[in-house]
Parts: C-alpha cells; sequence; structure tokens
C-alpha cells in the first residue's frame, strides 16, 4: 500500500451509506453525525485520518470470507475452496468525508485446527464481521461461539459488530426470506448490523464494506471528539445521541450469549 498515492476515486464516501435493515442496523440516521459533519469540514479530527482501522472477519470454515473480502479488494470470485491458514489480511484507503481513512481486513481461519492460530490475531479490532452461509443453519448457530471467542479479546463496549449472511445466490427467495428472519433475531441479541450478500455476484458487497469504513470511521470520529472534550473541560462528555441510533446509544453490555 502507497500511503502517499491519492485514495482510488471509487473508494471516497461522501454520504452515509444506509443500513441493509432497518430491524437490525447499529444506527437509522440518514446522515453522518453533524458533530462528525462540521468536525470533519473544520479539520478537526485529529489523529483519525492517520489511524488504520483493524476489521477482524470471523466464521465457520467455507462460508465465505475470503471470497468476501476478495470480492471487494480485489474484485475476484474463486469458485475452487483454499482454506485460509491463520490468517491473512489485506488494507483498504478510503476518504471518508474528505478524511484519508484505513481498513486493515484481517480475513482468519474457520478450520478448528487453525483456530488457535487466528484468535492470536484478533485483539485490536474495531469492528467484528462474523460470517455465516445462509444456507446452513448450523453456521448460523455457530456466530454466537465466534462472537464470544472475538470478544475475549476486545473491549465489548468500544467495538461494533456486523453478522453477515453469504452465498446469498444460491438460496430461493422464499429459503432467504425465512432465513433472514433468524438471522434478525441473532444480530438484534448480538446488538450487530446485519448483511446478506453474494461474492459471486458482488450483490451488496460493496455497499456492506462502505457501511463499515463509514461507521468505523464515524465512531472513531466521535470517540476523537469525546477525547478533546474531556481535556478541555476535565470530564468526559457523551456526544448526543438520538433515538435513532439503535445499539449506540447506550453503552454495549456484553451480548447473553457470551455471559
Ligand atoms: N455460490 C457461492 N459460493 C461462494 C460464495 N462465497 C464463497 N463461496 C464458495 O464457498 C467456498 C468457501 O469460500 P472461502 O471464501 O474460501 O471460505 P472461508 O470462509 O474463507 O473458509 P476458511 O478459510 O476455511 O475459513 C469456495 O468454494 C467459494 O467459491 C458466494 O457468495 N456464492
Ligand atoms: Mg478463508
Amino acid at each position: 500500500m502507497n500511503v502517499l498515492a491519492p485514495v482510488r476515486r471509487d473508494r471516497v464516501v461522501a454520504d452515509l451509506p444506509q443500513c441493509f435493515r432497518k430491524e437490525a442496523a447499529l444506527h437509522t440516521r440518514p446522515e453522518f453525525h453533524s458533530s462528525v459533519t462540521s468536525a470533519c469540514q473544520e479539520q478537526r479530527t485529529g489523529t483519525v485520518g492517520f489511524k488504520i482501522s483493524k476489521i477482524i472477519v470471523v466464521g465457520d470454515l467455507a462460508v465465505g470470507k475470503t471470497c468476501l473480502i476478495n470480492r471487494f479488494c480485489k474484485d475476484t470470485f474463486d469458485k475452487n475452496y483454499k482454506a485460509t491458514i491463520g490468517v491473512d489480511f489485506e488494507m483498504e484507503r478510503f476518504e471518508v468525508l474528505g478524511v484519508p481513512f484505513s481498513l486493515q481486513l484481517w480475513d482468519t481461519a474457520g478450520q478448528e485446527r487453525f483456530k488457535c492460530i487466528a484468535s492470536t490475531y484478533y485483539r485490536g479490532a474495531q469492528a467484528i464481521v462474523i460470517v455465516f452461509d445462509v444456507n446452513d443453519v448450523a453456521s448460523l448457530d455457530h456466530t454466537r461461539q465466534w462472537l464470544a471467542d472475538a470478544l475475549k479479546e476486545n473491549d465489548p463496549s468500544n467495538v461494533i459488530l456486523f453478522l453477515v449472511g453469504s452465498k446469498k445466490d444460491l438460496s430461493t427467495p422464499a429459503q432467504y426470506s425465512r432465513m433472514e428472519k433468524d438471522a434478525l433475531r441473532v444480530a438484534q441479541e448480538m446488538q450487530a448490523e446485519f448483511w446478506a450478500v453474494s461474492s459471486l455476484t458482488g450483490e451488496n458487497v460493496r455497499d456492506f464494506f462502505f457501511r463499515v469504513a463509514a461507521l468505523t470511521f464515524e465512531s472513531s470520529v466521535l470517540a476523537e471528539l469525546e477525547r478533546g472534550s474531556a481535556r478541555r473541560i476535565g470530564d468526559a462528555v457523551r456526544i448526543g445521541s438520538t433515538e435513532s441510533d439503535l445499539y449506540l446509544s447506550a453503552p454495549r453490555k456484553k451480548p447473553k450469549c457470551c455471559q
């Protein structure tokens, strides 16, 4: 990655990308938080422009984690399964509201025998993406365990969660809508934002990663502003939230499934 090269034009985020389902979204506001927009306009984003946000992608073997990352980062799709051994990562540079912002996407192994290597890379994540296959209900059940393992290495109140159903192209509309009901329930229980994607067709892949970039950026700027306010008045001030901040209006508690 060349940090000095301009950001690709198709990685510029000028408006807040919308959620996939309002019932399971991190928030449903139509625009970036107004304090984030004004901080960007006035160049008061502190260290955010130099930051690299770590995103970890976890889930059962062969659910499509590597294909999801490759579809977005390289616009490729491989129909042959090659298990990830340990971990791999890709860097993606964005520009959000005129501020440079980089994501480091950690692709971890789902196979049990590689899991202990992969889990040593979980620490320090700003977002956790838990992937399951929409055609495999067991992989949805296992997402609770993947979340619990990832949260052992991260502070639950400081991490944002996405639950992603993969291989949407392989299910009929009827099968998909039955599965979506269960997935929305699991996402609400975890306080995760739900998405369904296909890496084969590319459906929703770009929208999903743009949403990840936008929400991690927004939370980084809000954290920076809170730190700034705390320094100025010697006390932490919470940036005002509204009822459209579904999961973000209250600090995250440990999800029930992980207690
Ligand atoms: N039809 C279809 N097949 C997919 C899709 N995504 C992945 N696959 C296939 O599913 C298999 C597994 O995909 P991977 O991305 O390697 O799975 P993984 O989750 O990275 O697996 P591990 O690295 O072992 O944890 C491959 O044969 C892919 O071609 C999709 O969106 N649609
Ligand atoms: Mg893989």
